[in-house]
């Protein structure tokens, strides 16, 4: 499929999207919003694909939502339409997604970089809440996953103030699970998603679940319901045969059954 603001492509059984809008540092459109959508939806639903990678350009992830397209918005437009909601449909897909930041990733194009599974930084990655600046506060979900991320000290910091954070300190307060250097960013978080994608589909599809439950219920549920999932494992032929392959010494023939 052609896109006008992303490039899509795959490396084996990566599905890879770019941002493309590097007039405007990838700011986050409608436009945007929808061919995202419409991109992981198509690799989710292809059964050549196992895990997806988000990224942008080297100067920028992305700068945030459109100011442009924000800044005429009445209240009324904005509650009448849920403006944002649509962010929802991105966070659907049950594949993992790993976001590839280089440079900015401001406002949205944060919130859009912690929607994703996990996020793999460029050492000259920023990300930044600054719409404190904009005279509004974080729209898609920055406040509530910042939070969750980085604790409520840091997150506080940098939405009150709407300070910029280095690579390094995105690591070291866990916001992002390892850094590399900005030219190997690419081949880097393509590599981890094709390790992803060589696993059974429905284990890497239940651990996502697993832990995405986490951060929405009470230990002693998840727990529960990670111990559910896991017997649930013992049905699928792929358990049978990880396992043979590791008594037998030879790698896993996985068919997602
Ligand atoms: C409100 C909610 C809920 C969410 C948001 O995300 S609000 C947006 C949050 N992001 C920001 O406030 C960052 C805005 N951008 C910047 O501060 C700067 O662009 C920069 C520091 C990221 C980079 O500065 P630089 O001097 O290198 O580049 P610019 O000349 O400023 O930008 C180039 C080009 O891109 C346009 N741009 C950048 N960010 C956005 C954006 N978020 N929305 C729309 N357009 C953006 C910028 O206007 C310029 O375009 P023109 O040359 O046509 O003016």
């Amino acid at each position: 499929m052609t896109y006008e603001t992303i490039l899509t492509e795959t490396r084996g059984k990566v599905g890879l999207i770019t941002l493309n809008r590097p007039k405007a540092l990838n700011a986050l459109n409608s436009r945007v919003l929808a061919e995202l959508v419409a991109a992981v939806t198509d690799f989710g639903s292809n059964a050549d694909i196992g895990a997806m990678v988000v990224t942008g350009s080297e100067k920028a992830f992305a700068a945030g939502a459109d100011i442009k397209e924000m800044q005429a918005l009445s209240y009324a437009d904005a509650y009448t339409q849920d403006f944002f909601v649509g962010w929802e449909d991105f966070t659907r897909t049950r594949k993992p997604i790993i976001a590839a930041v280089a440079g900015y990733a401001l406002g949205g194009g944060c919130e859009l970089a912690m929607m994703c599974d996990f996020i793999i930084a460029a050492d000259n990655a920023k990300f930044g809440q600054p719409e404190i600046t904009l005279g509004v506060m974080p729209g898609m979900g920055g406040s509530q996953r910042l939070t969750r991320f980085v604790g409520k000290s840091k997150a506080m910091d940098m939405c009150l103030t709407g300070r910029m954070m280095d690579a390094q300190e995105a690591e070291r307060s866990g916001l992002v699970s390892r850094v590399v250097p900005a030219s190997d960013l690419v081949e880097e978080a393509v590599k981890a998603a094709a390790k992803i994608a060589e696993f059974s589909l429905p284990s890497v599809m239940m651990t996502k679940e697993a832990v995405n439950r986490a951060y929405e219920t009470t230990l002693g549920e998840g727990l529960r319901f990670e111990r559910r999932l896991f017997h649930s494992l013992f049905a699928f032929e792929d358990q049978k045969e990880g396992m043979a392959a590791f008594a037998e010494k030879r790698k896993p023939n996985f068919t997602n059954r």
